[in-house]
């Protein structure tokens, strides 16, 4: 079969939002996830350049199950402070910017990811956590299908910083000198845009 791509999938405790292909994310380029489709294609997947611009080689790919990748989990802080949200990126993709956050060590549930990860990226607290989104999509540094869990939360106190982080900025969202992740980009700011929590762009 043609590998044709996949749609992610963006949905809301509030309302759902839509299904969508962000053109960062072509990427995901998957053999189908459904019936026949149990496994990745290698050479498609390795022939797409990543956002970050770096790509899974094809034998990692090529030993990927669909149901191994599908379920890498994501938690995420949406933090807006006076209508601008904060963003960062890391070392390891300091061009590309996205919600502060990361993958679950083994046994963890959501919101002690999001309280050790905003811990260690930027010695803060996360208060009064709302679900804000699911967002299926692909991962900008493994290109791997991805589900982010995005949380809204204050923090308790201003963030720094840690070092692997390579920058942080509190954006609008219309920032011409801001590449953001596609689902922060197409998902995320535009969920907290309607909101009214974002100021205009
Ligand atoms: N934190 C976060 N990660 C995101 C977002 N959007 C998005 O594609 N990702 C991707 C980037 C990475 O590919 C993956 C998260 O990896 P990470 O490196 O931040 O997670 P981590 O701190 O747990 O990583 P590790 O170094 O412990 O392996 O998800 C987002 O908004 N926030």
């Amino acid at each position: 079969m043609s590998p044709r791509p996949c749609a992610p999938t963006v949905s809301s405790p509030r309302r759902r939002v839509g299904r969508w292909v962000g053109s960062s994310d072509i990427g995901c380029l998957l053999g189908g996830r459904d019936d026949h489709a149990r496994s990745w294609s290698a050479l498609q997947v390795n022939r797409e350049k990543s956002l970050a611009g770096s790509v899974v080689p094809a034998a990692r790919i090529a030993r990927m199950t669909y149901e191994d990748e599908v379920s890498m989990s994501v938690v995420a802080a949406a933090i807006v402070q006076r209508g601008r949200l904060l963003v960062v990126s890391k070392k390891a993709a300091p061009e590309v910017f996205y919600l502060p956050g990361g993958k679950p060590d083994p046994g963890e549930g959501p919101l002690e990811t999001l309280a050790r990860e905003l811990d260690e990226e930027l010695g803060v607290t996360p208060l009064e956590p709302r679900l804000l989104a699911e967002v299926e999509g692909v991962a900008v540094l493994e290109r791997v299908p991805m589900r982010l869990t995005v949380f809204e939360a204050r923090i308790d106190r201003e963030p720094h910083p840690a070092a692997e982080l390579a920058h942080m900025r509190w954006i609008t969202g219309g920032e011409s000198d801001v590449r953001l992740a596609g689902a922060i980009r197409n998902h995320v700011v535009p969920l907290l845009r309607s909101g009214g929590a974002l100021a205009a762009a």
